[in-house]
């Protein structure tokens, strides 16, 4: 059975099935609020254990990425850009009790690690959304920095800021089981959102970007060997709008949809190398070679 709305059936029963109102996270699930303790597993978090409303109440961005390091390396940089007091290279993982994620505070801002692939960012969003919920939260922007594989002649550390996550038939779309069911959600991200980052890149110089649609692979290997697709498969992907590929966006854009958080994708490229097509087209695939640094 496929849902096409989380809305109907078994979707409904999820704990991540939420809506906005009064911009606090609302969460769908029925029983949550008659339950004596919410332990946050893999943040090392709980509403028994720590006061969330007190610690997390006032943040109004989330940023996530792929590594502990670069999350902390981001929490930093902000740290110094906000002004705040210290010099901000002594920030605590706050998680560090369960050794999984990362997640770092600068201000309002939080700054947390995924993992690599769906499975890994689908649980971290789980527990941040039920975090966000708990500390009554109002107003909360969530973007994903990231690093990406790129299509087509784009130049070497641009960022892609992306519209719609589409899945590698090009839909947009995230496709999830859920118990015995497929449960298809949407996956538009925020497109003024999307907007004013681009606007804000404009603003700084050498700082290429663009919007454009992103394909989400399950797999770096099997679900992305672009050096081994030279049937022509890419070229239907640059057709289909999309010019850079990653592994978390479309679970990304169907949390942050279903929750009513503003929500983005923002990926680096940083290295290229490039590949000829049969029909001769020249492509450039992007390799994960190095973190990519904040821009200051
Ligand atoms: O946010 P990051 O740069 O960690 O995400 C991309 C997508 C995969 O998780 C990983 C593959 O190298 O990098
Ligand atoms: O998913 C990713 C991330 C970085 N670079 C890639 O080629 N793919």
């Amino acid at each position: 059975r496929v849902l096409l709305s989380a809305d109907s059936g078994r979707a409904a029963m999820t704990e991540t099935t939420v809506y906005p109102g009064g911009g606090l996270v609302h969460i769908k699930n029925p029983h949550l609020e008659s339950m004596e303790e919410d332990i946050l597993h893999h943040l090392d978090l709980g509403t028994k254990t720590h006061n969330l409303p007190a610690v997390f109440g006032d943040i109004k961005f989330v940023c996530v990425g792929g590594s502990p390091n670069r999350m902390r390396a981001f929490a930093q940089f902000m740290h110094k850009q906000l002004g705040l007091a210290g010099d901000g290279e002594d920030l605590a993982d706050i998680c560090a009790g369960m050794d999984r994620y990362a997640m770092y505070r600068a201000g309002p801002v939080l700054s947390i690690s995924h993992g690599m692939g769906i499975p890994s960012i689908s649980i971290m969003l789980h527990e941040l959304i039920k975090l966000l919920h708990h500390a009554k939260c109002r107003d909360v922007t969530i973007i994903r920095i990231g690093t990406s594989g790129g299509l087509g002649k784009i130049k070497l550390g641009t960022v892609v800021i992306t519209d719609t996550a589409v899945d590698s038939s090009f839909k947009p779309r995230f496709e999830q089981v859920v118990l015995d069911d497929v449960v298809v959600q949407s996956t538009e991200l925020d497109k003024d959102l999307a907007k004013e980052l681009l606007a804000c890149s404009k603003e700084i110089s050498d700082f290429p970007a663009l919007i454009s649609h992103t394909m989400c692979a399950y797999d770096f290997y099997e679900g992305k060997t672009t050096f081994g697709r030279l049937d022509g498969y890419l070229k239907r992907a640059y057709n289909a709008g999309v010019r850079n590929i990653e592994m978390e966006s479309t679970a990304f854009a169907a949390l942050c949809g279903l929750c009513g958080l503003k929500g983005e994708c923002f990926c680096i490229l940083p290295c290229i190398h490039s590949l000829t097509q049969p029909e001769g087209l020249v492509w450039c695939e992007i390799q994960t070679t190095q973190e990519p640094k904040p821009h200051s």
